[in-house]
């Protein structure tokens, strides 16, 4: 009952066995428990502690009031009803946890004690109230843990963070046991005075029951759920979403034939409710509000770690350039005043020599007269030096020039440094900037996956309700219209659906890198969206090109959950449709993977997205020999094991296809020998499916052993089989003119099989 809810309801004339069915607590002798027992021993039998808990309430419904039969003295329990999920619940009893059976079993004795039982002529031990056991389990779904370790992991990759906003789930089942007091006639059962009230009150409430039952059964549209406590409390329990069974008690005796008939017929009417059993999984919003707190706690912390980081590095660069500018003004100005003191003692030293030249020439006045020529090379000389001087100056200058460019490039080099810390902080702001995005991008791109994950679930829940529409479940669909040629469904004209929508907005390439996440949940909401996105043939080859095909057989090839491979083989199914696909899916080993599927699945729709899958590659006119050698067609046959309609239809259209491409060989002169289906050994299931009462199965049967029965050389096979017999019916009964048509010829163009027919004295 994982996540689903039950109900046990027992409904008799008072004394006929119903607390003896549901409340025996078989002490004594194990083979006398009542449902209870059983119920909670199957149920703690199930139980794993880590990720499950069992708890149980004990109630009674006595006129009109609820007590809790745990703790008597709590009397006037309301009835809560979630006006969301129209769950019904009682906050006010007592909820104790069972971890065994005997735990439990004491909780049913002390909840029996306080049981209102009295004396009617009836019953020594009438229950005059209508008793309620409430079990209920949770179980936290499995996989969760794995993804609390990748958020506590290091450096959280995007797929981890989205994986961090899916709440876990928490699947809660509730088993609801009613023993119901006796359905009696007052004057039979002698009633007086306190229990004359008593009897009315049990009597309007099972009449409350009945009329919701009547309602119910005719389809009215309005149910009486609202006349009395114990319909408010069982609303959920008839027409609901719980799985119900009704035990009805009746006494042998011919002197209640009136009550007996009337329980009977109450029991009849209450077997034409049909219920929708519901999955009930909820989120476990406390635990992701607890891991979100700690995410952003590391978030936050690395946040303020490269914040840091960076403020470190800007600060370090600036004072680089500081000290690299500072010494560099340091040099120029110690070089400077080398230069100028070099050069002013030059200029000293040459004034120094000309004095001293001067004074010479002064006290040689005679020698001056006579050497008139030294006079004129004194002041040549004199020339010199200033001449000297000035090349000395110019010298100075230019070096100081130099020093001057240099201190003009350190200066440019500290420009250069100033406009590398803007830089810096720019491309700081933006990776800021950029991680916001990304992170909006990653929050949206969550709600998305979760808004089309619950979508998927509810089509597929639809389409396990089976509502008839037959659009729900867009792989499904395409699956069944198998022509290649078949229109692209729905147009743009109304709102795009939310698939398209996430395909214009995330882009395929990312939906597709989803495929290979690391967690579990995000490769199921991944998978279910490619599937979905696969179901338009306008994606189909978009799809393909970016690598979808070799990702979704990689799922097939790895994945260990039977969700993720069943949604991959539908996906598969439908990229199957196009022929260009079917030559890939067949060149990537898709066909073994295929069938290792079908031999490990025993979920019937997985089989059927398989077996769609394979059935396409069936109509194949070239992949014939290549199919049938990988395993294929033995893959097909071995499914029919299931047993299931739709995986039967499935399997019926890959053979019809396979038999139609095979016929048409032969007619073109390609093919010889037998059919590849009869080596395999397809005759006798079609043989025995040839009436099948489904009608997609029958029809697509019919067709293969039509086409079959084209080549001669089958003819031996399809006579010893007993297929001949088979197609004379078919000429003669079946509703599709078409295919009774077909059936015809065939019979009448068969040399081998007319004369069988002549033989056996069979007219078409
Ligand atoms: N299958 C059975 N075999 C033997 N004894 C039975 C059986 N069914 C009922 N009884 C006996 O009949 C008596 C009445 O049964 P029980 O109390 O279960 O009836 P009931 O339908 O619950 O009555 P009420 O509606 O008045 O509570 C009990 O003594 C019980 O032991």
């Amino acid at each position: 009952m994982e996540g689903y809810n039950g109900t046990v309801m027992a409904y008799g004339q008072t004394g006929t066995g119903k607390t003896f069915t549901l409340g025996r607590l078989g002490e004594e002798d194990t083979a006398a428990r009542g449902i209870m027992v059983r119920a909670m021993e199957d149920i703690l039998a199930d139980i794993t502690p880590e990720t499950d808990t069992v708890s149980v309430s004990y109630l009674q419904l006595y006129m009109e009031m609820i007590q809790d039969l745990l703790d008597p003295v709590n009397d006037n329990i309301a009835i809560v009803e979630d006006p969301r999920t129209g769950d019904v619940s009682l906050p006010g009893a007592t909820v104790v946890e069972v971890r065994d059976q005997k735990s439990f079993v004491d909780l049913l004795r002390v909840g029996e004690a306080h049981r209102v039982a009295a004396n009617t002529k009836l019953n020594t031990e009438s229950s005059r109230s209508h008793a309620l056991l409430m079990v209920n389990v949770r179980r936290a779904v499995k996989g969760r843990h794995e993804m609390d370790a990748s958020i506590s992991g290091e450096n959280g990759h995007s797929s981890s963070i989205v994986g961090s906003l899916r709440p876990p789930i928490v699947r809660k089942s509730k088993l609801v046991v009613v023993d119901l007091a006796g359905s009696e006639r007052i004057d039979k059962s002698g009633s007086e005075g306190h229990t004359l009230e008593e009897a009315k009150s049990i009597n309007l409430s099972l009449s409350a029951l009945g009329k919701c039952i009547n309602a119910l059964a005719e389809n009215s549209p309005h149910v009486p759920v609202r006349d009395s406590k114990l319909t408010r409390l069982l609303k959920d329990s008839f027409g609901g979403t719980a799985r119900t069974s009704l035990v009805v008690t009746i006494g042998p005796s011919p002197r209640h034939r009136g009550e007996t008939t009337s329980t009977i017929m109450f029991g009849q009417r209450a077997m034409k409710v049909e219920n929708m059993v519901k999955l009930k999984e909820e989120f476990d919003y406390k635990s992701l509000c607890r891991r979100l707190d700690i995410e952003l706690d590391k978030l936050i912390a690395e946040n303020e770690r490269q914040k840091k980081y960076f403020d470190d590095e800007i600060e370090r660069i600036t004072a680089e350039a500081q000290l690299r500018v500072t010494e560099a003004e340091r040099e120029y100005k110690v070089a400077l005043e080398n230069e100028k003191a070099k050069c002013h003692q030059e200029y000293l030293d040459s004034i120094k020599i000309l004095e001293e030249k001067w004074k010479v020439h002064q006290q040689s006045p005679k020698k001056q007269i006579k050497e008139t020529e030294p006079t004129s090379n004194g002041v040549g000389e004199v020339q010199n030096l200033l001449q000297n001087e000035k090349m000395l100056r110019q010298s100075a200058e230019d070096e100081a020039n130099d020093l001057k460019n240099q201190v003009l490039h350190w200066k440019k080099m500290e420009a250069a440094a100033t406009a590398e810390v803007v830089k810096l902080r720019k491309m700081l702001d933006t990776e800021a900037s950029q991680k916001e995005k990304l992170d909006e991008e990653i929050g949206v791109l969550k709600s998305q996956l979760l808004q089309l994950s619950l979508d998927a679930d509810e089509t597929r829940r639809s389409l396990d309700r089976g509502d008839g529409s037959g659009k729900i479940f867009p792989g499904f669909d395409s699956l069944m219209s198998h022509s290649r040629n078949s229109q692209p469904r729905e147009q743009s004209n109304g709102p795009k659906p939310p698939i398209a929508k996430l395909f214009e907005q995330v882009g395929l390439q990312k939906i597709l890198s989803l495929l290979e996440s690391e967690e579990p949940d995000v490769r199921v909401h991944a998978v279910k969206v490619v599937a979905n996105l696969a179901a338009e043939e306008a994606n189909q080859e978009k799809i393909v090109e970016a690598g979808g095909l070799t990702s979704l057989l990689m799922l097939l090839r790895s994945s260990e959950d039977e969700t993720i491979r069943r949604v991959a083989a539908g996906a598969i199914a439908n990229l199957a449709m196009n022929e260009s696909n079917q030559d890939l899916i067949m060149a990537q080993g898709g066909v073994s993977l295929l069938s290792m599927t079908a031999s490990d699945a025993e979920d019937p729709q997985t089989l059927r997205m398989v077996a769609g899958a394979i059935a396409n590659l069936c109509g194949n006119d070239k992949l014939q020999t290549r199919l049938r050698g990988e395993g294929g067609i033995k893959a097909l046959l071995g499914m029919v094991k299931s047993g299931h309609p739709d995986v039967l239809a499935q399997v019926a259209r890959g053979i019809a296809n396979f038999a139609k491409c095979e016929s048409r060989a032969a007619t073109q002169g390609n093919k010889v020998g037998k059919s590849l289906l009869i080596d395999d050994g397809a005759l006798p299931w079609i043989v025995k499916n040839a009436n099948n009462e489904a009608a997609p199965i029958r029809r697509h049967i019919e067709l293969a052993l039509c086409h079959l029965a084209q080549h001669e050389v089958n003819s031996k096979d399809i006579i010893s089989e007993g297929a001949l017999w088979e197609l004379v019916r078919i000429s003669r009964d079946c509703s599709r003119e078409d295919i009774r048509m077909l059936a015809y010829r065939t019979l009448t163009s068969s040399p081998t099989l007319q004369s069988e027919m002549r033989r056996l004295r069979i007219e078409c």
